[in-house]
């Protein structure tokens, strides 16, 4: 019988292994699971545990062999030395029978007989009969069917020591048992298969003990974290149930309390209604004691009495004061709870009101009644003062009310005028109108007649054709003033902003240009000339806030010569600065402004970039200035009686009122804006006029300048942008040329026509040079600067003050323009006409031709 030299040696390395292979499972399981104890194997839900119980179980039974296969070789031993010493004595040659080839059983018991006892029959001597072997706790007996030994304590393995006792030290390391097990080199040559087979199961189910004891160390720290989070979650809610027994406890006694509470509510209100009741009572008892007046007395004066209690002044009626002192006061008192108490205080206890003074003065008087009033007057003065705070603190509202309505309202006033001259500026620079003067004789066929509010149709005699043009508004014979200066009034107000406002009158002579303008003194109809400047004045000088001042200049072009007319006609002796004139009428010159020429302090030329030098100004405030000026404009314009007009113009006539801010500095004034009002003199044909002489020089110069005034609208109006603008074509077009195509400047043109049919031929040339220009205007947007314009040609910078203010600052209607997306007027567009001037030509005198 050979063994492992590791499993043979009996002692101690396989009792360690033993221990060692245990030990683990011992301690996981300590004081609660026995390997020896099969209820554990049966109870583990572990299947590794289970087969490595199993396996151990093996295990344990082959190291009882082994055991028991020491002591059979140390039996062997004993005998062949007894048989050798027998041969020695001479017992016989026989050999001894080779042990090697003897078979071991693991399941040989002691009582049986053994393989060395089959020897022993086989040897001449008998055997030594076989030792029983000691049972001690190194060398454990065979196992007992029950797995256990006699004498041992159940539960404890008699095979394995320690093993058993969960309390027993802790033997070495697995390793330890696998370093010894993993012995390989010998058990080969003398192992036996079975032992081989046992011990490779023994290494798998020690890596398979490995295995599960990791597993099972990873399920004891979970079981230990469960364990830990069970123990927090107990002390939660132990904490949480103390918690609540707290809140138990106060909420019990809240609600103790708030039944106190209400039972002491219920008292006060069962005491409140018992007095209620009392008093009741006892009214009702007064009141039945007495009349139905005295009745309403009582309960006039419970009322009473409910007041004087209620109120902080007090005084005792019956103690201090008469009642007779008082009886006004309890009258109005008396007055005032009858629109307020009920029952209502009926018309018949008023007139009886003596005998309830008396009554009542009777009875307070015993001392039967002691009633506490208020002091009436220190009431009556304290509601006074009441009232007169209350209504100091509405007027203060109302006043903050009204300042900001008001600043609202200038808000939106200025946004109106931005409106209004955006609008203004989306119509176009030039706007122009045609007016239909009544008929001097009863119209027949042909003639111009008004077709709506925007064309005209012109049919001349003879069955010509019918003509139509179009405008952007036509006013009937019908039209009143008032209509034609609703299209102009919108932009009265930019005036006072700087912009630059021109107003025209075309047509040919007799067509009313100057009815339109300055309406008919002798009817006293005003004209878009009055109602302008009567506007213009109220604003600048009834508005709040800035203060302007306005001037009022006007000059004629009579024959191409200007001449002031406001000038004195009597004093007109300051003739040597202005050079040749005739009497009183001086002949002036246009000349384009200069800086150096424009003193400071000096008032800005209203032509912008051109000035008259000499021309004076008169400084208007109120409409009776206004009224001597135009009284002396007409008396001093060229007027003269032809066939067309019993009253002719036979000059152009400017009148320009200016305004500019009072309140700036002169680093801070803008230039002033101005209102062109330009009479025209009446295009006519000679023939018709039958003019001679002078009036045929006059007509010869009106007309010229008339065309010239329609080329520069016409250039103006070219969209190309290439055309020259004539301006120096005439005088007219050259003194206003800011104002007929400056940046910002507002064209109206009103093309007067007469309705008659013999004035046909007249009326179709003015309507159709007034719709020319029309056309020609580019609507929606300020003209572009043509190449013809002064400035467009590169002349000498414009430095004029309204240029240059312009130039400096947005036009009026530019954070509207903004706001909308339009771009806001172009800079510089000014005309920069050349530093030539005209000189005005000599002409007779104008009050020697009306003599
Ligand atoms: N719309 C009108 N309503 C009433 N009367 C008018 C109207 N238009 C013109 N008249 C009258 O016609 C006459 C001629 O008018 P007006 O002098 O204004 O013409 P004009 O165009 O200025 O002529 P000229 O160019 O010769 O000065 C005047 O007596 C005027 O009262």
């Amino acid at each position: 019988m050979v063994f492992s030299p590791a499993l043979r040696s009996p002692g101690k390395s396989q009792h360690q292994a033993l221990q060692s292979l245990h030990t683990p499972e011992k301690e996981n399981f300590a004081g609660s699971w026995n390997p020896a104890d099969p209820a554990n194997l049966a109870n583990s839900t572990n299947p590794d545990l289970g087969r490595f119980q199993r396996k151990c179980a093996e295990i344990r039974g082959c190291l009882y062999e082994q055991s028991l296969g020491d002591r059979v070789r140390a039996e062997t031993a004993r005998s062949q030395r007894n048989l050798g010493a027998f041969a020695a004595s001479g017992g016989g040659d026989a050999p001894l029978p080779s042990t090697s080839t003897q078979t071991w059983s693991p399941t040989f018991v002691p009582g049986e007989r053994s393989p060395l006892q089959d020897c022993a029959v086989q040897s001449p001597q008998p055997l030594q009969p076989l030792q029983p072997l000691p049972t001690s706790p190194e060398r454990p007996g065979p196992p007992s069917p029950a797995g256990r030994s006699p004498g041992r304590s159940p539960g404890r393995s008699p095979d394995y020591g320690d093993y058993g006792s969960p309390k027993a030290a802790a033997p070495p390391a697995p390793p330890a048992v696998l370093a010894a097990l993993a012995q390989p080199a010998q058990p080969k040559r003398w192992c036996l298969p079975e032992f081989e087979d046992l011990r490779r199961k023994m290494q798998h189910s020690i890596s398979a003990l490995q295995k599960s004891n990791a597993q099972q160390a990873e399920m004891q720290a979970a079981l230990s974290q469960a364990l830990q989070r069970g123990e927090s979650l107990k002390e939660e809610a132990q904490e949480a149930r103390r918690s609540k027994d707290r809140h138990h406890h106060k909420w019990c006694a809240l609600d103790q309390e708030r039944e106190a509470l209400q039972r002491a509510a219920s008292a006060a209100q069962a005491a409140e209604r018992g007095a209620r009741g009392a008093e009741r009572a006892a009214l009702e008892e007064a009141a039945a004691r007495r009349p139905a007046w005295r009745r309403w007395l009582a309960s006039f004066l419970d009322v009473l009495l409910r007041r004087g209690t209620q109120s902080h002044l007090h005084a005792d009626v019956s103690a201090s004061q008469s009642f007779e002192e008082r009886q006004p006061k309890l009258h109005s008192t008396l007055q005032q709870l009858s629109q307020s108490e009920r029952p209502s205080l009926e018309p018949g206890l008023l007139a009886e009101m003596s005998e309830l003074y008396a009554w009542l003065a009777s009875v307070m008087g015993d001392n039967r009644l002691s009633v506490t009033w208020n002091d009436g007057q220190e009431v009556h003065q304290q509601a006074h003062d009441d009232r007169v705070a209350q209504l100091e603190r509405k007027l203060a509202q109302k006043e903050i009310a009204v300042a900001s309505l008001e600043h609202e309202k200038r808000a939106l006033r200025s946004e109106v005028r931005a409106l209004q001259n955006l609008v203004q500026e989306l119509r176009g620079s030039i706007r122009v109108f045609c007016r239909i003067r009544p008929p001097k004789q009863p119209l027949g066929s042909g003639g111009a007649e008004a077709q709506g509010s925007r064309s005209i149709s012109l049919r001349k005699p003879a069955g010509d054709k019918r003509h139509d043009f179009s405008f952007d508004r036509v006013f009937s014979q019908i039209a009143s003033q008032r209509d034609l200066y609703e299209e102009v009034e919108p932009l009265i107000p930019g005036v006072l902003q700087g912009i630059h406002v021109c107003i025209l009158a075309y047509g040919q002579t007799g067509a009313g240009k100057t009815y339109t303008l300055a309406g008919d003194r002798c009817s006293g109809e005003p004209g878009i000339q009055d109602l302008a400047i009567a506007d213009l004045l109220k604003l600048a000088f009834n508005a709040e806030g800035a203060r302007y001042d306005v001037r009022l200049s006007a000059l004629e072009i009579y024959n191409e010569s200007i001449q002031d007319l406001l000038s004195d006609p009597d004093s007109g002796r300051d003739v040597g600065l202005q050079g040749p004139q005739e009497a009183s009428c001086e002949r002036l010159e246009v000349r384009q402004s200069k800086d150096k020429e424009e003193g400071s302090g000096s008032w800005p030329s209203p032509f912008g970039s051109m000035r008259v030098p000499g021309l004076k100004s008169w400084a208007v405030r109120e409409s009776s200035d206004v009224e001597q000026a135009l009284q002396r404009i007409g008396r001093q314009r060229h007027v003269a009686s032809t066939a067309l007009n019993e009253r002719s113009s036979r000059s152009h006539c400017v009148l320009s009122l200016s305004a500019r801010s009072a309140g700036a500095d002169e680093e801070g004034r803008r230039g002033p804006g101005v209102l062109h009002i330009v009479d025209l003199a009446g295009s006519e044909r000679t023939k018709v006029s039958q003019a001679e002489g002078v009036q045929m020089k006059e007509a010869n110069c009106i007309n010229r300048s008339l065309s010239a005034l329609s080329d520069v609208l016409y250039a103006l109006g070219d969209s190309s942008g290439n055309g020259h603008i004539p301006f120096r074509n005439s005088k007219l077009t050259y003194l206003l040329q800011d104002a007929l195509g400056g940046p910002g400047c507002k064209t109206f043109l009103f093309a007067q026509v007469s309705p008659d049919a013999a004035d046909a031929n007249e009326s179709y040339s003015t309507l159709t040079f007034a719709s020319r220009v029309a056309a020609n205007v580019q609507k929606g947007r300020l003209r572009p600067m043509s190449r013809g314009s002064p400035a467009a040609r590169g002349d000498r910078p414009d430095t004029s003050p309204r240029l240059r203010s312009q130039d400096s600052e947005p036009s009026l209607a530019s954070p509207v323009l903004r706001a909308r997306g339009v771009a806001p007027p172009l800079p510089g567009l000014g005309r920069k006409p050349s530093s030539s001037s005209f000189q005005a030509h000599e002409t007779p005198r104008r009050r020697a031709e009306q003599a």
